[in-house]
């Protein structure tokens, strides 16, 4: 007997929520990078220390990883459902993203520390750890939802979509950053993202809708099915070799991505003496060439395969770019933006290999956590690396100071990236060996037919 039409099955409607849902995530990576090229103008207008920038940054992992978040927002997200788990995660970026905001701008005495950081850096990394809660577990909220209606079709093009819809909200809070503080206030672009996350709120709602109604459909209770989740799930994630390697591969190629971008706009302008108004722009480089680039891979992901490739092809590109950034001698700009765009490449290619890897890996039941603890463990390189680059700045590269903010000699950081971008490499080839042994299939296309 042939299964009755659901909303799934209309290409509009599929297509509609991922474009709502992937508007709550836009604004989510909007938030997540809009403080990153404001660095300097922190330092020579808030008093913040290199130290304190990677405090500040990477609290967004901190309790993700300290209060195990993430992998509580997994269970949740398997046991309760993407509906609940969704509408909660929309808030907690909310409330965060408002307590970011209270600390940049009220009245807080700069002298006043509490564990050894200022109160106003403290209140400001303490909203954006919130935060990090709600935008890693919406992260792997919406993976779910992609993968509940694409599954068996364009599961590839559709996570690549949202993925450069998402690296849209990142380019633009690198492009409007500086210019935005400069005009109004330094906390005017947090206040902006807060308005996107209250618009991305309320589309979440939205999406929510159709989410039951598909459910409905489908004849699909979502708890019930979703009940079938143990504690033995995770017992066997964690004894998948599979798992091991995009985890490890996960944490050390998005170590030398993302981080590195927070501290780009810097790089860019002390050593490249780009002007600040660019510098921004140019860190951001990289998400505009994964918007154009990660559905194009993905399309190429599902109709040739080649997945395992790939992922040893970008890892092996960001070796390239972060040692070539690190050597003293090339100072010239046309070089620093060469080298982005080939980042961007890069950031396109693995990401659009890896997040669809997941699920030829793990059955369905099994995403949430599965995507949570990959998720948990790349937290921890997003939470240690800007602390250790801040850490590095502050002891070893300041060479001079220029209108209250100290000038930067980033080789060392550099080459710490470049350090994690080898071990990505090797990890991602060890992930080509274990796929051949294992037969997880990912060297297949996605679908059937193209
Ligand atoms: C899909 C993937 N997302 C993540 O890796 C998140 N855990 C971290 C997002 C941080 C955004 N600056 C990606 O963006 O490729």
């Amino acid at each position: 007997m042939e299964k009755e039409r659901t909303l799934r099955d209309s290409v509009l409607v599929r297509w509609s929520a991922l474009g709502i849902v992937a508007f709550t995530m836009m604004a989510a990576y909007f938030v997540n990078d809009i403080m990153a090229p404001l660095k300097t103008m922190l330092e020579a207008n808030l008093d913040w220390t290199s130290r304190d920038f990677g405090f500040f940054t990477g609290a967004y992992s901190f309790l993700n990883v300290f209060l195990l978040m993430l992998i509580w927002g997994g269970l949740m997200l398997d046991r309760f459902g993407i509906r609940l788990t969704g509408k909660i995660a929309a808030i907690l970026m909310v409330f965060g993203t408002a307590l970011q905001y209270y600390g940049m701008t009220a009245n807080i005495s700069t002298e006043a520390t509490f564990f050894g950081y200022k109160q106003g850096v403290f209140m400001a990394a303490a909203g954006y750890s919130i935060f990090g809660v709600g935008a890693e577990v919406a992260g792997i909220t919406v993976t779910k939802i992609i993968a509940k209606w694409f599954k068996g079709k364009e599961l590839g093009t559709a996570m690549g979509i949202q993925v450069a819809l998402a690296r849209i909200g990142s380019q633009v809070a690198y492009s409007v950053s500086i210019p935005l503080a400069k005009s109004f206030s330094i906390s005017t672009p947090v206040l902006l993202g807060l308005v996107l996350l209250v618009v991305g709120l309320v589309t979440f709602f939205i999406y929510a809708v159709m989410d039951r109604k598909l459910d409905k459909q489908e004849d699909y209770a979502e708890e019930e099915d979703e009940s079938k989740f143990s504690f033995k799930d995770v017992k066997n994630i964690l004894i998948n070799p599979g798992f091991w390697l995009i985890a490890l591969l996960c944490v050390l190629f998005y170590s030398c991505v993302f981080p590195f971008q927070k501290f780009a706009s810097e790089l860019m302008i002390n050593k490249y003496g780009i002007s600040d108004n660019l510098a921004g722009t140019i860190a951001g480089l990289p998400a505009l060439g994964a918007l154009i680039l990660t559905p194009v891979f993905g399309i190429y992901l599902d109709c040739k395969g080649k997945g395992a490739s790939i992922m040893m092809l970008g890892a092996a590109m960001l070796i390239g770019v972060h040692c070539i950034y690190a050597l003293p001698f090339i100072t010239n700009y046309l070089v620093a933006i060469i080298l982005m765009i080939i980042l961007g490449i890069a950031f396109s290619l693995v990401p659009s290999a890896m997040w669809p890897s997941v699920t030829k890996i793990f059955p369905a039941r099994q995403l949430g956590t599965a995507y949570a603890l990959i998720f948990f463990i790349q937290n921890i390189g997003l939470w240690g690396v800007p602390n250790l680059i801040g850490w590095v700045l502050d002891n070893y590269c300041v060479v001079g100071n220029e209108n209250n903010a100290n000038l930067y000699d980033y080789t060392i950081p550099m080459f710490v990236f470049t350090g994690f971008a080898t071990l990505s490499f090797i990890v991602a080839y060890l992930l080509k060996v274990a796929d051949k042994k294992y037969g997880y299939g990912l060297e297949k296309p996605n679908m059937k037919d193209c």
